[in-house]
C-alpha cells in the first residue's frame, strides 16, 4: 500500500474578509486546499476572485479572517523562511548590483563569505546571469530583472516557492523562455511552487494542478490535475482540449466580473 504523503500546504474552511462587517469585501470564502510536497499549483482566475489574498495569506503577509491555515502542520502566523515569494515587480534593490541583490538574505541570515560565494555563482549560472553580474537592476531587461529576483528566492532555498503572476509584464517570448526555466528548476531542485496567474495558457503549461477561483466572494471552482508530460507542447491537441475546458469555466468568472463592473460597482 502506498504510503500516504502529508500535505505541506492545508487549508481548511479559510475565509477572509476585507473591511468591517457587514458590507466587508468577501475576498476567500470556505476554502479547502491541500498541497503536497513536489506540487506546482496554479492558481487561476480572473481580476478580483481573491488568488492573491490566498497567496499572501499563505506566505503569512495577511492572516485569514477565519478557518485553519498551515504550512508543515503548522499554523501560518507570519512570513517563514520556508515560504519565498516571487512579485509581479521584480522588488529588487535598484543600488545593489545582481550578484550583490542574489547574496543580500544569504548575508543577512550570517551564512559565512565562502558558500555564499558558491551558492550565487550556482545560481548566476543556473539563470543565465553570470555575464551580468555586475550590472544594477536599471541596466537589465525584465526577463533579466525577474531573473534575479527568481535567483534571490532560490539562494535561501526555501522548500514552498510562492510567486504572483511573475511573468504577466513580460513579452511573450520571454515569458515563455522564463516558463520553462523554472519548469527547469523546479524538476531539479524539488520545490513546491504556487503559482498565481490570469492566463489559462500559462497554467496549463506550468501546473502539475489548476485550481480555478470563483470571482466573488473567491471559492474553489475546480481542482484540476494535469497530467500531460513536460516538457508541454501548447500546439498539442490535448493541451488544448485542457485549455478550452478549463476556459469555458475561467470565462463564466470572468463574465460575472464583467458584469460587475458594468453595474459601477468598484473592483479596486
Ligand atoms: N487590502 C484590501 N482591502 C480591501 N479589499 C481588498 C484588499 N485586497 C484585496 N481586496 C479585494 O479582495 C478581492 C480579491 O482580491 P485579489 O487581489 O486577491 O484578487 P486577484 O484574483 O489576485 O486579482 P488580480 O489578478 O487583479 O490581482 C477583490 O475584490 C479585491 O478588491
Amino acid at each position: 500500500m502506498e504510503a500516504e504523503v502529508k500535505p505541506l500546504v492545508r487549508a481548511a474552511g479559510v475565509n477572509k474578509i476585507f473591511g468591517a462587517e457587514p458590507g466587508g469585501v468577501v475576498a476567500l470564502k470556505d476554502i479547502d486546499l491541500e498541497i503536497r510536497p513536489g506540487e506546482f499549483v496554479c492558481l487561476l482566475g480572473p481580476s478580483g476572485c481573491g488568488k492573491s489574498t490566498l497567496l499572501n495569506a499563505i506566505a503569512g503577509f495577511s492572516l485569514p479572517t477565519s478557518g485553519t491555515l498551515e504550512v508543515s502542520d503548522k499554523p501560518v502566523t507570519a512570513p517563514g523562511p520556508d515560504r519565498g515569494m516571487v512579485f509581479q515587480e521584480y522588488a529588487l534593490f535598484p543600488w545593489m548590483t545582481v550578484e550583490a541583490n542574489v547574496a543580500f538574505g544569504l548575508e543577512i541570515r550570517g551564512t559565512g563569505k565562502d558558500q555564499i560565494a558558491r551558492i550565487v555563482n550556482e545560481l548566476l549560472d543556473m539563470l543565465g546571469l553570470k555575464e551580468f553580474r555586475h550590472r544594477f537592476p536599471k541596466d537589465l531587461s525584465g526577463g533579466m530583472r525577474q531573473r534575479v529576483a527568481i535567483a534571490r528566492v532560490l539562494a535561501l532555498d526555501p522548500p514552498i516557492m510562492l510567486m504572483d503572476e511573475p511573468f504577466g509584464a513580460l513579452d511573450a517570448l520571454t515569458r515563455r523562455s522564463l516558463q520553462d526555466e523554472l519548469l527547469r528548476i523546479w524538476r531539479s531542485v524539488g520545490k513546491t511552487i504556487v503559482f498565481v496567474t490570469h492566463s489559462i495558457e500559462e497554467a496549463v503549461y506550468l501546473g502539475s494542478r489548476v485550481v480555478i477561483l470563483t470571482y466573488r466572494p473567491g471559492t474553489i471552482k475546480k481542482d484540476v490535475a494535469i497530467d500531460l508530460p513536460y516538457p508541454r507542447d501548447s500546439n498539442s491537441v490535448e493541451f488544448n482540449a485542457i485549455k478550452k475546458e478549463l476556459a469555458s469555466l475561467v470565462h463564466a468568472e470572468h463574465d460575472r466580473f464583467t458584469l460587475d463592473e458594468r453595474k459601477g460597482l468598484t473592483l479596486d
